[in-house]
């Protein structure tokens, strides 16, 4: 459920966490042209489930969509949002779509095919040292004091090591597509959502970067906990500096 802020805004699970009838809108229409095609396919939309609807990542054909990534910055006109699409059978991401509408860049990947933007081959940065590393994060929108120190004392260690710079876009989706670049070495996240990521994560994978859990372990879409470096070195580096606090985990499981 939303409260209602304005007749354009309205707010979801805290006060940094907004979402418009425009969000709500786009996915209506990308769901149902979809649909049309594809009656028999799962969805996973960022809207729909705010309103209700099970998260349930199943084997079955599925479609993880955030219909405006970076509401945030869409309702201040901070030039950057975006639009992802990721399709998975049997919890593996397919292919993946991030377009980011401002810069007018589309940033694609097939599982296997490679990455793109406005099909140019992307290619990661390789960096292997920290120390020469831009790195992207998040600012979530929890507002907890646990959250909030866990996630500014990340910013302070990683800064402490030290890197080159720390940089947040609000909109995870673009930010992960940075290191599919090479223009950030890495990105890491914790609080984020399945259709944050979901599309970005193949991007940097196909583009030879690296993506993980931020303990170490194997990614998962689901975890709400990602890493997307440059190296594995890069990535085991970040994962000894950066803690996770507690987030609500998502939906269910289930292998129909
Ligand atoms: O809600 P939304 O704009 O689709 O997605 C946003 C993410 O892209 C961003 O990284 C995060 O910091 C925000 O809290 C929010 O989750
Ligand atoms: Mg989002
Ligand atoms: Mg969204």
């Amino acid at each position: 459920s939303s409260l209602c802020l304005s007749k354009e805004v309205m707010l979801k699970s805290s006060p940094a966490d907004l979402v418009t009838e425009t969000d709500q809108r786009v996915e209506k229409i990308l769901i149902s042209a979809i649909r049309d095609k594809y009656p028999q396919h799962k969805f996973i939309g960022e809207e729909s489930v705010a309103a209700g609807e099970r998260l349930e990542l199943s084997d079955s054909p599925t479609w993880i969509i955030d219909p405006i990534d970076g509401t945030v910055n869409f309702v201040h006109r901070f030039p950057f949002v975006a639009i992802s699409i990721a399709f998975a059978v049997n919890k593996q991401t397919e292919f993946g779509i991030v377009y980011s509408c401002v810069e007018d860049k589309l940033y694609c990947a097939q599982r296997g095919g490679g990455a793109f933007l406005n099909g140019e081959p992307l290619h990661a940065s390789g960096q292997e040292d920290i120390s020469r590393c831009l790195v992207v994060t998040e600012i979530g929108a929890e507002r907890d004091d646990l959250a909030l120190s866990t996630m500014t004392s990340n910013i302070f260690r990683l800064l402490k090591l030290p890197v080159h710079g720390v940089r947040a876009l609000g909109t995870a989706a673009v930010d992960m597509c940075q290191v599919a670049t090479g223009g950030a070495d890495a990105y890491y996240h914790i609080g984020m959502h399945c259709w944050d990521i979901a599309a970005s994560a193949l991007i940097v994978q196909e583009a030879g970067g690296v993506v993980m859990d931020t303990d170490g372990s194997q990614f998962d879409m689901m975890s709400r906990k990602v890493i997307a470096a440059s190296s594995s070195a890069v990535a085991n580096r970040i994962a000894q500096v950066v803690q996770a606090f507690p987030c609500r985990l998502e939906g269910t499981f289930s292998n129909i």
